[in-house]
C-alpha cells in the first residue's frame, strides 16, 4: 500500500534486495579502490638513466664524454643542446648501443609512487630503442615507400610470426605520423622533405621502441615541415619517450619536460634550453 504512494523516480526497496543506499556505498567503495589502484599505476613509472658515462673511442688519448648522467622518465621529451663537437651524438650512439661506454652505465629504473627506486635497475634493450640520424633521407635505399620501411626485416623462411607482428606494426606507425594518404609503390625520394621525416620516424616506429633517439629531427627543412615534424613529435611523446639533440631550440621549446646543455669535454648539464 505504502509503494502505490512513491513515485517512479524513488528508490524502490524490494524483499531479498540490499537497500539502495547500501548498493550507492558498495559502489562508492569499489569507485574508490578502482581510483586508489590506478592512482598506484599512474605513480608507478620508470626512467631511462645514464650513470656516471666516460667515452673514449679506442686507440685514442682523451675522453669524448667525461663522466654524463641524466635521467629521463617514461613518455617524456628530453633535448640535450650545446656546441657543435662537444659530445651530444656520441652519447645518442651510446644510448642506441652502437658504441660500448668506457665506463658508466645505461639503465632502466623503476620507481613507485613515493619517488624511491623500487627495483634494481635493468640494463637498457638496445632493441627497445630506435634512433633517427640526422638527415635520415640520406640513407634511404629503396625505390618505393613499402620496399623502404620492410627494409631491414627479417628474411628467413622461419621469421614468418615477426614479419606478421611488424606488418601489423605498420599500419599503425603509417597513422601515427600521417603517412596513411601515401601510395606504398611511390619513390621515397620523391616525398617532399617533411614526408622523408615521417618515413624515417615510421620506419624506427614500425618496431615499437620504448626510447626513441633523434639527432637533430627538423634540419634542413623549411618552415612549415618544421612545425609539422614539432607538431607529430608532441603527439609521438604521448606514446614512448623521446631523446632529442637539437639546435632548433625555439621550435622544440615548448615540448620539452627535461634539457640539459652539452659542454665541451662532454660533461652534461641540466639547464633550460635559452629561447
Ligand atoms: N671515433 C672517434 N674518434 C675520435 N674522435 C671522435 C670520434 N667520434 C667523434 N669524435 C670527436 O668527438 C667530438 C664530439 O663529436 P660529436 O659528433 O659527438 O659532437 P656533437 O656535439 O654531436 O657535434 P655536432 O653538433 O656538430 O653534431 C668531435 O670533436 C669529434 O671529432
Amino acid at each position: 500500500m505504502l509503494l502505490s504512494t512513491v513515485s517512479s523516480s524513488a528508490p524502490v526497496f524490494r524483499i531479498g534486495e540490499p537497500p539502495v543506499t547500501v548498493i550507492a556505498w558498495k559502489q562508492a567503495l569499489r569507485f574508490r579502490r578502482r581510483k586508489t589502484k590506478h592512482r598506484v599505476i599512474c605513480c608507478d613509472y620508470s626512467c631511462l638513466e645514464v650513470r656516471d658515462i666516460c667515452y673514449r673511442p679506442p686507440g685514442t688519448e682523451l675522453n669524448i664524454l667525461n663522466g654524463v648522467n641524466l635521467s629521463l622518465r617514461e613518455k617524456s621529451f628530453g633535448l640535450i643542446f650545446g656546441k657543435s663537437g662537444s659530445g651530444k651524438t656520441t652519447l645518442l650512439q651510446l644510448l642506441a648501443g652502437l658504441n660500448k661506454p668506457t665506463s658508466g652505465s645505461i639503465c632502466i629504473q623503476r620507481y613507485g609512487d613515493d619517488g624511491q627506486q623500487n627495483s634494481d635497475p635493468e640494463l637498457l634493450p638496445t632493441e627497445k630503442v630506435g634512433i633517427v640520424f640526422q638527415f635520415p633521407e640520406r640513407f634511404f635505399v629503396a625505390d618505393n615507400v613499402l620496399d623502404e620501411i620492410t627494409f631491414g626485416w627479417p628474411r628467413q623462411k622461419g621469421s614468418l610470426q615477426l614479419k606478421e607482428h611488424l606488418t601489423s606494426n605498420l599500419q599503425r606507425a603509417f597513422n601515427w605520423v600521417g603517412l596513411d594518404s601515401i601510395p606504398l609503390d611511390k619513390d621515397p625520394q620523391l616525398l617532399s622533405g617533411g614526408y622523408k621525416r615521417r618515413l624515417a620516424l615510421a620506419i624506427q616506429l614500425v618496431q615499437t621502441p620504448d626510447l626513441l633517439i633523434l639527432d637533430e629531427p627538423l634540419a634542413g627543412l623549411d618552415w612549415k615541415a618544421r612545425a609539422d615534424v614539432a607538431k607529430l613529435l608532441k603527439h609521438l611523446k604521448k606514446e614512448l619517450t623521446l631523446l632529442v639533440v637539437s639546435h632548433d631550440l625555439r621550435e622544440l621549446a615548448t615540448l620539452v619536460d627535461q634539457s640539459w646543455r652539452m659542454e665541451s669535454g662532454g660533461v652534461l648539464v641540466a639547464e633550460r634550453p635559452p629561447v
